[in-house]
């Protein structure tokens, strides 16, 4: 756990957080450029200081102003890794990923680099890696200094998109298999959707908000993030089976079944979908035959009118879509909270 309660002034930003952030899992650092989101965790990392205030990971004292307790970068046992690998030249990948480690265990090393695919580059120079794997080294070099925390700075904005989409891949199946929380900034919506469990909302050096993105995502907060004029329902779900005959995955959404294109994964894990409000529409009964497989049963929550449509928050257990229908709709099927109806579901995006 990392217990944040700073205050610094930075040119004419105040940046004041105060925050608990769970001991596992991706912690997303998200909002505008100049929000604050570096200088949050360079204080964590002990590169700059707060003007006041103290940070304690895991029951230690990282720092505390009124206590005169400041440890340095180095005694803070957290790994960093920049937006660009800064990895040293006359190294050899081998020499880069052992520099940070205090007591060398070959199985750690050998789990680290198979993690992270990098076994094949362990004798070659940094000048001859592609950015990517630039990126996996310098995660390795920071994981293997065996840290309590590991902080990420928009890790992926210096790569192209084929790399990007690479290294997604391996720090998705890092998060999963890392026991140690990571503080991940970044002001990529896709990289918040495919990594992180919960996000700090940064908004001029103050916490806006600090939650999962499913319920962040339901906030106003989100909406300058959201695609204009268009409500959209973001879930986790776990996978309940495959179809391996008609290439499909059955997600559990309340008591229901969702239907999405063939996953990899077991039952039981948890998958990250988005339901745009456009791409679903509403029935009063179930229609007999119909090529859409997902029409799910519901209830009314929310009637938002907009111009000539109306969204329509509907409720599914315990998860919520929107439908965008027309005013014109909403009228002639006498649309009200409370009412039971069916959504179909025309398309689902996978995460
Ligand atoms: N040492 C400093 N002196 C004066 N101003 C500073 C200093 N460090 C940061 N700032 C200012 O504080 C603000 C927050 O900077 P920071 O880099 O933390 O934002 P950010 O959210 O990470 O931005 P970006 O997404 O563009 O990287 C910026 O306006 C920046 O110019």
């Amino acid at each position: 756990m990392l217990e944040i309660n700073v205050k610094k002034r930075l040119g004419q930003l105040v940046l004041n957080a105060r925050l608990t952030i769970p001991g596992q899992g991706i912690t997303g650092i998200f909002g505008i450029s100049g929000s604050g989101k570096s200088s949050l965790i360079n204080l964590v990392s002990g590169l700059i200081h707060p003007d006041e205030g103290n940070i304690r990971l895991n029951d230690r004292t990282l720092i505390d102003t009124a206590n005169n307790i400041c440890l340095a970068p180095n005694q803070r046992n957290i790994g960093y890794v920049f937006q660009d690998a800064r990895l040293f030249p006359h190294y050899s990948v081998k020499g880069n990923l052992c520099y940070g480690i205090k007591r060398f265990n070959q199985q750690e090393f050998n789990r680290i680099v198979r993690l992270l695919g990098i076994e094949h580059l362990l004798a070659r120079y940094p000048l001859t890696l592609s950015g990517g794997e630039k990126q996996r080294v310098a995660i390795g070099r920071a994981l293997l200094s065996n840290p309590e925390m590991l902080l990420m700075d928009e890790p992926l904005s210096a790569l192209d998109l084929p790399r990007k989409r690479e290294l997604l891949a391996y720090l998705e199946k890092l998060s999963q298999e890392i026991n140690i929380p990571i503080l991940y900034v970044t002001h990529s919506l896709d990289e918040l959707f495919r990594l992180a469990d919960f996000v700090v909302l940064l908004d001029e050096g103050k916490v806006a908000a600090f939650d999962s993105l499913e319920n962040l995502w339901q906030s106003p907060l989100f909406e300058p993030w959201q695609e204009q004029g268009q409500k959209s329902a973001v879930l986790s779900l776990p996978i309940l089976s495959h179809n391996f005959s008609y290439k499909m995955t059955a997600l559990l959404l309340g008591e229901q079944q969702l239907w999405v294109k063939l996953l990899n994964g077991d039952e039981g894990k948890t998958v990250r979908i988005c339901i745009r409000s456009t791409d679903v529409s509403i029935m009063l009964t179930v229609p007999e035959k119909t090529s859409i497989r997902n029409i799910l049963s519901g209830k009314i929550i929310t009637l938002l009118p907009k111009g000539n449509q109306v969204d329509v928050k509907i409720a599914l257990g315990k998860d919520e879509i929107w439908a965008s229908v027309s005013t014109w709709a909403a009228e002639e099927l006498q649309l009200q909270i409370g009412q039971s109806v069916y959504a179909q579901i025309k398309a689902v995006s996978v995460m």
